[in-house]
């Protein structure tokens, strides 16, 4: 698979997308030594680090000080006058996200990758034509093109934003109808529940987060109730009309009309492989419109490559840049070609509280082996208890029933995502119970439950 750089073609690799996987893919190939450049029609560092990942994390932290300073009383401090200003949060998000887009594009150009600033299209097998009408030729084209928002088919849909228009709000809505039930309609709902908009979760199907553990996904959907956050499920929009004192009028398939000041749809996101001049390379679509790719990430053309969101494996950062990594050093290094591992990939949903997951849910470890063991913890935090707040966690571990190993992890926790991370490692390595039980526990923490539980 190892490819050397030839006269015959302007660039060894031409990548079309500079976010996650893009960015990765490009950077590690130039380090090997190939000719590299790389087109991105919105700005580097892609969806994680401009509209996704990075600037939601950034808000859930800023949100979370409404509940912080709520508990901090009963710890003794007082916080009467405490006030949040948005566009101060708003602003401040912007710049380290400017300023992440600057590090990641000095990694590129000390990397002596070619930044085109616009955007690119196939035109032939190995042609790339830029948006300025420059027309450039590559021997191995990576597509790293991501995702996007879907925006549903409902009269008026356009007066609804996405996550993308979140991060850029000149005010905070009062009342925000957030339509999904995955896990930036969670993150979303959690962020401006705390920052006191009255939220509205709109579900078309039955129940939230569907890939996640029933117990734990149950947990999430009382606690936000407790919250506050209002939930409908079964319900369809059937339009959006603009209201003349300004907000909308929603009608929606469970009632009359209402108004709320923002409609926001999180409702999937759509592999980007439209008006990328696929056809004109012979590159074959899968049924939802990403781009279909084998173990090491080609497509059906031999030197047409596609990492991240736009193959539509598992849409998330880490995957994305494994991806543009396993890419680069099978086709430009020196060693054997590597393919991805897309089992036991760790997740995490922001909300408030969060959710971390790895592994079989206990439905799927029921389906899929022949005998289960499922282990739960179900407590009041410490903090939540001097805090006066009555929230319960839950920590839920599914084992083999023969042989002990450790199938999947659940939880939903303050910290959750944090515990996971090292959780993870020992269900990748196919750890038992036994081996959780001969460790010892550290004393006082949430995650001692996971050497706990009996
Ligand atoms: C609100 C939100 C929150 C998220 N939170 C998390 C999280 O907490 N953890 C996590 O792991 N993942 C999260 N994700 C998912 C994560 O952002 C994506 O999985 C990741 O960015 C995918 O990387 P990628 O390289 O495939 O695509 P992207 O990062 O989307 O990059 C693709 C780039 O290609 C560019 N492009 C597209 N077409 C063209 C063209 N024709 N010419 C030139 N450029 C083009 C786009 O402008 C874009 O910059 C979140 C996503 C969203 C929307």
């Amino acid at each position: 698979m190892a490819s050397a750089p030839t006269g015959e073609y302007d660039f060894d690799l031409f990548t079309i997308g500079a976010g996650s996987g893009g960015v990765r893919a490009s950077r590690v190939a130039a380090a090997h030594g190939a000719k590299v450049a790389v087109a991105e029609e919105h700005r580097v560092g892609g969806t994680c680090v401009i509209r996704g990942c990075v600037p939601k994390k950034m808000l859930v932290y800023g949100a979370h000080f409404a509940e912080d300073l709520k508990d901090a009383r009963n710890f003794g401090w007082s916080t009467e006058n405490a006030t949040f200003d948005w566009i101060t949060l708003r602003d401040n998000v912007l710049k380290d996200v400017e300023r992440i887009e600057g590090a990641y594009t000095n990694t590129l150009e000390s990397h002596e990758v070619t930044i085109f600033k616009e955007r690119a299209e196939i035109t032939g097998p190995h042609e790339i034509t830029l948006a300025s009408g420059k027309v450039v030729t590559a021997k191995t084209i990576l597509i790293a093109t991501g995702a996007r928002p879907r925006m549903p088919e409902c009269q008026g849909a356009e007066h609804a934003i996405s996550s993308n228009e979140a991060f850029h709000l000149d005010e905070l809505p009062k009342k925000i109808i957030i339509a999904g039930g995955g896990y930036i309609a969670n993150e979303f709902a959690g962020i401006f529940n705390e920052f006191g908009s009255e939220v509205h979760i709109v579900n078309r199907g039955d129940r939230l987060l569907r890939s996640y553990d029933e117990a734990v996904r149950d947990r999430l959907l009382q606690i936000s109730t407790m919250k506050g956050i209002q939930f409908r499920f079964n319900t369809t929009f059937e339009y959006i009309k603009p209201c003349s004192e300004g907000g909308y009028f929603v009608k929606m398939s469970d009632c009359d009309e209402e108004k709320a000041d923002l409609v926001m749809f999180a409702v999937g996101r759509v592999p980007n492989t439209e008006g990328l001049g696929l056809e004109n390379a012979g590159v074959e679509l899968g049924e939802g419109g990403e781009i279909k790719v084998d173990r090491f990430s080609k497509t059906n053309v031999d030197h047409i490559y596609a990492v991240g969101d736009v193959t539509d494996r598992v849409q998330l950062t880490p995957v994305a840049i494994r991806e543009g990594q396993a890419f680069a050093d099978s086709v430009f290094g020196d060693g054997e070609p590597v393919a991805v591992d897309h089992s036991c990939i760790p997740s995490a949903v922001f909300s408030h509280p969060p959710i971390a997951a790895v592994g079989m849910t206990e439905g799927e470890a029921k389906n899929q082996l022949g005998s289960v063991k499922v282990y739960l913890s179900d407590f009041r935090p410490m903090k939540n208890v001097l805090a006066g707040r009555n929230e319960r966690s839950l920590i839920k571990m599914i084992c083999d029933g023969d042989s002990g190993r450790i199938v999947g992890i659940h939880m939903i926790a303050p910290e959750a995502p944090e515990m996971m991370q090292a959780a993870a490692i020992a269900v990748k390595a196919g750890l038992t119970k036994e081996d959780f039980d001969a460790t010892t526990a550290i004393h006082p923490t949430m995650a001692e439950e996971l050497v706990l539980m009996r």
